[in-house]
């Protein structure tokens, strides 16, 4: 049996601080949703977004960026292509990757068999909330829309399975956030549920994810968890007395503000 670990602060702090330090460029191919979202999110926190979708901008693109972002929220197949060609570039010159597999399931099939196809270019992390997780290794989920109805709880021996079968790390994310690579597990409480009310947070916290593992290559696991740790404790930290707008907001400020100060 696993043990899981807690996560906790002084464990995130320095990578949260390099991430600030080396400003990471990231490569974005992500979801008409949350395009302007996603890059101030990770202007927050250090880092530099670049959204290129371009078929014939791609491959050049990767070359030169630390790390890439794939997410499948509103692809098309011309999106689709973009993906696939970005996954593969990434894989030959060894680019950190992230795939975020929004809303897979067995009525989105078009999107699902992408994704599954985009797990052999070997994602550096996969990050998604439970239903999509589960998706992934084929067992049965339940979600309403790109909103997952399973606990990340029911999702975690899934996202074992999935780290080892793809020799990744997967960071299932919901209530508690799990991290693994299939033998590490590290759980990650805390946030607020108004964070599953503003669109985008999960999507963005997977382009935070991939800033992480281009700043700190030496341990990706614990990077992946300081990214999540990062959005939880901002959410903690964030205004939520009025509505939902000046959460956004707050969440926006309190990531700009953490460790600012060295
Ligand atoms: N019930 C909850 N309580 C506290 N935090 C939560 C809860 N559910 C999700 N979160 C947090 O919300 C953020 C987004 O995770 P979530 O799993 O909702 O992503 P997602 O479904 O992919 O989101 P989206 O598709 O809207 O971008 C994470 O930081 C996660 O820890
Ligand atoms: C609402 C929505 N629909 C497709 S992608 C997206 C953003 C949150 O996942
Ligand atoms: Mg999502």
């Amino acid at each position: 049996m696993t043990t899981i670990i807690s996560f906790q602060a002084d464990q995130a702090i320095p990578f949260i601080k390099q991430v600030r330090l080396q400003n990471p460029l990231v490569h974005c191919i992500t979801n008409d949703v949350v395009q302007n979202f996603t890059a101030n999110i990770l202007l927050a926190i250090g880092a530099s977004p670049a959204m290129v979708v371009a078929e014939e901008e791609v491959e050049s693109f990767v070359k030169i960026a630390n790390s890439l972002l794939i997410n499948i929220g509103t692809i098309e197949q011309s999106s689709a292509r973009s993906m696939q060609l970005a996954a593969h570039t990434a894989m030959m010159t060894k680019t950190p990757w992230v795939l975020d597999p929004v809303a897979v399931g067995e009525v989105l099939t078009f999107r699902t068999n992408i994704a599954k196809a985009l797990l052999s270019c070997y994602p550096t992390v996969i990050r998604g909330n439970a239903a999509e997780i589960l998706t992934l290794v084929g067992q049965k989920s339940q979600a309403k829309g790109v909103d997952s109805q399973d606990s990340t709880e029911i999702a975690l021996e899934a996202a074992k399975e999935l780290a080892s079968q793809v020799q990744t790390i997967v960071a299932v994310t919901g209530k508690v956030d799990y991290v693994t690579n299939g033998q590490q597990v590290y759980a990650i409480s805390g946030g607020d549920i108004a964070l599953t009310r503003v669109t985008g947070t999960g999507c963005s916290l997977s382009a935070m994810v991939a800033a992480f593992v281009a700043a700190t290559p030496d341990d990706r696991l614990t990077a992946t968890a300081s990214a999540c740790f990062m959005m939880k404790r901002a959410a903690d930290m964030a205004i939520h007395q009025q509505g939902l707008g000046t959460f956004a907001i707050s969440l926006w400020d309190q990531l700009s503000l953490m460790e600012t100060i060295s």
